[in-house]
């Protein structure tokens, strides 16, 4: 039996889930035998505009992962006051899964090229091995990152985002397979982006 644990973390507003969330996490565990992938749906995103409710984004999260053994879902991020900085998340996640764990942050490439502006971002980068993922319409790079701090994967490209998804709902045109069919029925259970929540 191996004797580290190996942990991805797949951090993002979910604002919803969609299937390119779920294939990146899904290709990261298998590509590093990662043990589970926690799915960590933000409180407040600084860098981000207004978002719906952080328990809608969580129940969606939820329901997204439900059937893969591998996945589970924090509440890290919205159960802590302030605004959502990974320094923060990973040292809670670093106590949750203690010193025999190997933790593993998943970015997309576009968060990636951000990740220098981040609060905290070099002592962050100590906390976690970062992976990056591509995702079509970015240039998936590291040379702007310390050595040694991310390794670079390539993931089957779905050309998916969660601001597409909420103005297709805006326009009233469909989002099934672009989101699991559980998110599907909780949109519209809570008539998510419909113009009384932010898109
Ligand atoms: N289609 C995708 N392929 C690969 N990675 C993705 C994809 N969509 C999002 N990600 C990554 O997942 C993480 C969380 O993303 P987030 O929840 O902000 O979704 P988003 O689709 O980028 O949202 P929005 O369109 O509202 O900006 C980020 O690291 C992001 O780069
Ligand atoms: O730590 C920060 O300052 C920071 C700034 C922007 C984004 N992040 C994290 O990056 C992940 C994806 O965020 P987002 O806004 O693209 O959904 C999520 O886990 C955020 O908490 C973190």
């Amino acid at each position: 039996m191996r004797e580290r644990r190996r942990i991805g973390i797949m951090g993002g507003t979910f604002d919803p889930i969609h299937h390119g969330h779920l294939v990146a996490a899904s290709e990261v565990q298998s590509r590093f035998g990662l043990d589970e992938v926690v799915f960590v749906p933000t409180g407040q995103p600084w860098q981000k505009g207004p978002v719906s409710p952080a328990e809608d984004r969580y129940l969606m999260t939820v329901i997204a992962t439900a059937s893969n053994p591998h996945f589970q879902v924090s509440r890290a991020d919205i159960d802590r006051d302030g605004p959502t900085y990974t320094v923060d998340t990973l040292r809670d996640l670093n106590a949750v899964f203690g010193a025999t764990a190997d933790l593993f942050f998943i970015t997309g490439a576009d968060a990636l090229a951000k990740i220098l502006s981040w609060k905290d971002a070099l002592e962050m980068l100590s906390l976690a091995h970062f992976v990056g993922v591509t995702r079509p319409g970015f240039e998936l790079s590291d040379a702007h990152l310390p050595a040694d701090t991310v390794t670079l994967v390539e993931v089957p490209a779905m050309a998916i985002s969660s601001s597409a998804c909420r103005e297709r709902v805006a326009e009233g045109q469909p989002v099934w397979y672009l989101v699991p069919d559980g998110v599907v029925q909780y949109i519209a259970k809570r008539g998510l982006y419909r113009g009384e929540s932010p898109v």
